[in-house]
């Protein structure tokens, strides 16, 4: 049985106050939504402290975005698993596509920081997708193929979830078609030894789409940048019909 997760990916953006603000208008948006569903909010490394004391008693789960494979040592500006385990962390993302092309992150790195999740109990966010050049070469599958070859070496496909974003929908309003959207990531629960991973569909996900987002029958969530920034916007997507 696969999970249905609807996580919110805050990037750069809320202050604490910011975020305490978000939490009134959100959390009681949450009553009705059925219990099949996980909701997620991976937010910045200041906000984890209040919004785990806010969320406390609450079904949203608190999720990073980002973190080092070591557990501690002369890293400055990292942020290590049992840090985020300590402060009541539960996913985390990785291999953000952002990181990927503004901060070095490799395949090779994805792979560190994954392994390390997992041994400390934090279920990874892997995030993988091509860009607007590959897939117009014909790319787009042996991209993501080899993302996914490297970057799950050795990780535990029994604590894992993945987010496929194509690059050039993140951001833009420009939505991957949701048929095309379930035909890739159905490509990629082909490639998992474990069929009953969760697979999110990220990339300008909008309370306007995600009904039909989540109709396709290989898409088990999503990750959702910029509609995750306001309470109705949110809400309405994790309350999708
Ligand atoms: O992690 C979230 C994705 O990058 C999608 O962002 P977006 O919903 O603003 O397009």
């Amino acid at each position: 049985m696969r999970k249905i997760i609807i996580a919110g990916n805050w990037k750069m953006y809320k202050t604490q106050a910011e975020a305490q603000e978000f939490l009134k208008g959100f959390v009681m948006e949450l009553e009705d939504t059925p219990e099949d569903r996980e909701v997620v909010l991976c937010v910045p490394f200041t906000d984890l402290g209040v919004m785990s004391k806010s969320l406390h008693g609450s079904r949203v789960r608190l999720g990073a975005q980002n973190v080092h494979w070591e557990d501690s040592g002369a890293y400055t500006g990292e942020i290590s698993p049992p840090m985020l385990v300590e402060i009541g962390v539960r996913f985390v993302v990785i291999g953000h596509s952002e990181r990927r092309q503004y901060f070095g992150e490799t395949n090779e790195t994805v792979n560190l920081r994954l392994k390390a999740a997992q041994n400390h109990g934090l279920t990874p966010i892997l995030c993988v997708g091509e860009t607007k050049e590959q897939r117009d070469a014909g790319e787009t599958e042996s991209h993501i193929f080899s993302q996914l070859e490297q970057g799950l070496v050795d990780v535990d496909q029994n604590n894992l979830v993945i987010a496929y974003e194509p690059i050039w929908a993140i951001g833009t309003g420009d939505t991957c078609e949701s048929e095309e959207a379930n035909r890739v990531i159905g490509l990629i629960r082909s490639k998992l030894s474990n069929p009953n991973v969760t697979i999110q569909y990220g990339g300008s996900v909008k309370p306007d789409n995600i009904d039909e987002i989540m109709a396709q029958s290989e898409i088990d969530g999503a990750l959702v940048g910029g509609a995750s920034l306001q309470p109705d916007s949110f809400s309405r997507i994790v309350n999708y019909r």
